[in-house]
């Protein structure tokens, strides 16, 4: 299987200090993956530099079939690429209606001269109520995104990024401030989302992490310590000895 995103020997400094240190990853095309490790461990500038906020100073990044490096591209660029990026903190329009943040959603997947005179189409409304169902929001298309609970906007926003047509979405700490039942939905989505696209997960909660029954990547000083089953990586005596204290 040829990866879909190929990370190989990046390392990034910030004043002086490795943040990111030779770290080679890859992520195939319809795959889950959740990346731990301590905090400081590199998790959210690994996010960064695949997204075009911070340019590594070595390595390479390439994506999608044609390997296409995605180095020397601006985050507009590689969000246009596919690869869409979910903050920890839901960003939704609070006073505009789900439908009418989807609509939005839609219409910024547009290319920007096509905006200026975009209005939606039958098609899109359809497609409106699709993304809303693929995250189950649908009975709740004309609610203002203000009144929806913390999960039900994660959602949404998931749904958004989802207008984009992402191959690769990167999610940051999605159980965050979730309910017990929102958790357990949320798990669903994203195994049901990466049937058809890649979703890289980075979480804290490890009960959320075993529950997507994924491969898992460790991250330690920019690095990756270890890799496989939550059970195999939590069984390594680095990870053990990272995660109850550095020495
Ligand atoms: N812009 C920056 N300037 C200076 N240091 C930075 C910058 N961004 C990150 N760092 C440092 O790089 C290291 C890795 O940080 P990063 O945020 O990627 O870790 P993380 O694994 O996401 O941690 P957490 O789980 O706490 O979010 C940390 O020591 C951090 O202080």
């Amino acid at each position: 299987m040829t990866a879909l995103l190929e990370v190989s020997g990046i390392s990034v400094s910030f004043d002086g200090f490795r943040a990111i240190n030779n770290l080679s990853f890859s992520i195939g095309p319809a795959e889950l993956r959740a990346i731990i490790g301590p905090n400081g461990a590199g998790k959210t500038t690994f996010m960064d530099i695949v997204t075009g906020k911070t340019r590594p100073d070595e390595g390479s990044v390439t994506f999608g079939p044609r390997s296409i490096s995605l180095l020397g591209m601006n985050e507009a660029r590689i969000a246009r690429e596919g690869i869409g990026r979910k903050f920890q903190r839901p960003t939704v329009f609070e006073d505009q209606s789900v439908q009418d943040n989807l609509i939005l959603a839609l219409k910024a997947a547009r290319s920007p001269w096509r905006v200026l005179f975009w209005a939606p189409k039958p098609a899109d409304l359809i497609r409106v109520k699709e993304l809303a169902q693929e995250v189950g929001l649908a009975d709740h298309l004309p609610r203002k995104a203000g009144e929806l609970s913390h999960g039900q906007k994660q959602w949404l926003e998931i749904a958004m990024l989802l207008a984009q047509e992402p191959r690769l979405l990167l999610v940051d700490e999605p159980a965050a401030g979730m309910t017990p039942a929102e958790r357990e939905q949320t798990t669903a989505l994203l195994v049901s989302l990466a049937k058809t696209r890649a979703v890289v997960v980075v979480e804290h909660d490890m009960d959320f992490v075993r529950r997507l029954n994924c491969r898992v990547t460790v991250l330690h000083e920019g690095a990756v310590l270890a890799e496989g089953s939550l059970d195999h990586v939590t069984a390594n005596p680095q990870v053990i000895s990272v995660y109850l204290g550095r020495g």
